[in-house]
């Protein structure tokens, strides 16, 4: 245990000197020079035997060894603690719900956000979709009960995504778009009558029901625009805005900020919104019957104005035919006032597949004449040039993505030309190529590109620069683009108009300087502690 113990004459003391066993090397000193080490270069001072060195070590009197325990719990203490503070310990959610009944479809959306936050200023995301069965509520108006009873299915389920102790505060929301706008247009009292029917059937689930209610055109852009925002977290980080393109089955939406907007030229395009302390005015318009079905629809009209029992449709594949009812396709408002006159009952509509007359075709419902403002985009609505990036979602998404035109870097000449060639593809060999695609989706997407790209380029007036600077989206971060989003933070004021204090430190942070104070003081206790350090000197000393 002592290694070596030798017996010194110093001429004043008689001791003997420990040698440590640190000193592996040390021999005997050589005779006659007896404080001279051969080899090791300190010689140190010997502990004591075991029982003398309980007594005499320095760091084993009661003192060092009380200070020193007292030291290690406190700094333990105090790192466990700044770990554990803010930490939280089990995560528990608030929900609430958004039913978007569309013209083509509804769809069920469950949000969560964390329910520690003050104010619910957590970030909240969408937790469950659920599409519902069937058409769009507008499309029961002849038996409305039956749109109350099409969304049991999906309730059901939100009933089993949310925790029964959250039913009672979850508020749920049901908005009704463009199919509900053309109702209401059509058939008001009808359009009640639905709206009656979904809100008996929605009030019977165990949620804290808040109304339905058709949004305006208006709303449902700049909602658009604020989900997509709040999403990529541009709000609360104050970065510069992306547009939103919406393109819906009965209406369409463009919003976006412009530098030379300020809401005093068409103030009725304009929606102000203070978020998270930064004032933004947004340029939103909606185009009625200009979602991607009624626009089918007036690109139909247009080709039946005179009644004819067959049409070559040009944004149809070679070998397509389908049979029409005219009272079917004059039914939209959109369209109702041109029905012609002496019309037959049908119909037959054949393909022809090609992409220039389509293009000619569907230009023909826009109108690119009139504007009483410094610019427009069409039918005489106001517009100022598109500025920035672009979310393009809805069916601009579908559309875009089957027919892999989703990397906007492609130039516009090339999009051309695949839809050059994918219209002009045979109906046969476009069934073969993808079998499992709902025949109805399928035969349409010629005519949906087509009408994509004109309403982007001839519409909007986006350019080839601009056009790349689109991003055709489904969801960010896990949650759907789309207006429900920014309609529940609206109503839910979970958008703070300033921006909220900030803890001075992130949890991270915080921990790491509590580490490292906890870490120096612990060191200062050690250096503090020095005049009882056991001393190793060249010198031999005597104790
Ligand atoms: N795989 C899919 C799914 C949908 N669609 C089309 O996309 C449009 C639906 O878009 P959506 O945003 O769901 O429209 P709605 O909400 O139903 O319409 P609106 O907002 O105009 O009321 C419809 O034309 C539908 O035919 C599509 O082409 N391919």
């Amino acid at each position: 245990m002592l290694g070596y113990l030798s017996h010194l004459e110093t001429g004043q003391t008689n001791q003997p000197l420990y040698l440590f066993p640190m000193c592996p090397h040390f021999h005997h000193p050589p005779p006659g020079n007896p404080l001279a080490s051969t080899s090791c270069p300190s010689v140190c001072l010997l502990p004591p035997p075991l029982s003398e060195m309980k007594e005499k070590n320095p760091w084993h009197t009661p003192v060092t060894i009380i200070l020193t325990v007292i030291g290690v719990i406190a700094i333990v203490t105090l790192v466990t603690v700044a770990v554990l503070q803010n930490k939280p310990i089990q995560q528990k959610y608030k929900y609430g719900i958004v039913l978007d009944a569309g013209s083509s479809h509804t769809a069920v959306y469950i949000y969560e956000w964390p329910a520690e936050k003050d104010n619910n200023t957590g970030r909240v995301q969408q937790k469950y979709s659920c599409k519902v069965k069937g058409k769009g509520i507008s499309s029961y108006a002849d038996e409305p009960q039956k749109a109350g009873e099409s969304l049991r299915e999906c309730m059901f389920e939100a009933k089993k995504q949310v925790p029964k102790n959250r039913h009672g505060e979850t508020p749920l929301y049901l908005g009704a778009t463009a199919g509900m706008r053309l109702l209401n247009l059509d058939d008001s009292s009808a359009s009640n009558k639905v709206f009656q029917a979904v809100e008996e059937a929605l009030q019977r689930f165990p949620f804290s029901f808040q109304g339905a209610r058709i949004l305006s055109g208006q709303e449902e852009g700049a909602f658009g625009w604020v989900t997509i925002n709040y999403l990529s977290d541009r709000l609360k980080q104050g970065l510069e805005t992306t547009g939103a393109l919406d393109l819906g089955g009965a209406s369409t939406q463009i919003s976006f900020v412009s530098d030379s907007y300020n809401g005093l030229e068409s103030p009725k395009n304009s929606v102000n919104f203070r978020l998270y302390g930064n004032d933004y005015h947004v340029y939103t318009h909606s185009f009625l019957c200009y979602g991607k079905d009624q626009a089918l629809g007036l690109a139909l009209a247009h080709q039946t104005k005179s009644g004819p029992r067959t049409i070559t449709d040009p944004c149809f594949h070679p070998g397509y035919t389908q049979t029409k009812n005219y009272s079917i396709l004059y039914d939209s408002p959109c369209v109702s006032e041109r029905k012609p006159q002496e019309a037959p009952l049908s119909f037959t509509l054949s393909g022809s597949g090609n992409f220039t007359k389509c293009h000619e075709v569907i230009k023909s419902v826009f109108d690119f004449t009139s504007c009483n403002y410094s610019r427009c985009s069409f039918n005489g609505v106001f517009q100022p040039t598109p500025q920035g990036s672009f979310g393009a979602f809805s069916a601009y998404y579908f559309v875009m993505k089957f027919l892999n035109l989703t990397d906007t870097s492609t130039s516009i000449e090339v999009v051309r030309e695949k839809l050059m060639e994918y219209c002009a593809t045979p109906w046969t060999k476009i069934v073969k190529q993808h079998p499992k695609v709902d025949q109805k989706y399928l035969s349409e997407y010629c005519f949906s590109g087509t009408y994509i790209l004109t309403l982007l380029i001839e519409g909007y007036n986006f350019t080839s620069e601009t056009y790349s600077k689109i991003e055709f989206i489904k969801k960010i971060k896990g949650s759907d683009a789309g207006w429900t989003l920014g309609y529940m933070l609206n109503l839910t004021n979970m958008i703070p108009a300033e921006a909220p204090d900030s803890p001075l430190l992130p949890h991270a942070g915080y921990v790491s300087i509590v580490t490292i104070i906890a870490i120096l003081l612990f060191a200062l206790f050690i250096l503090s502690l020095r005049p009882v350090w056991p001393t190793c000197s060249k010198q031999p000393q005597i104790v």
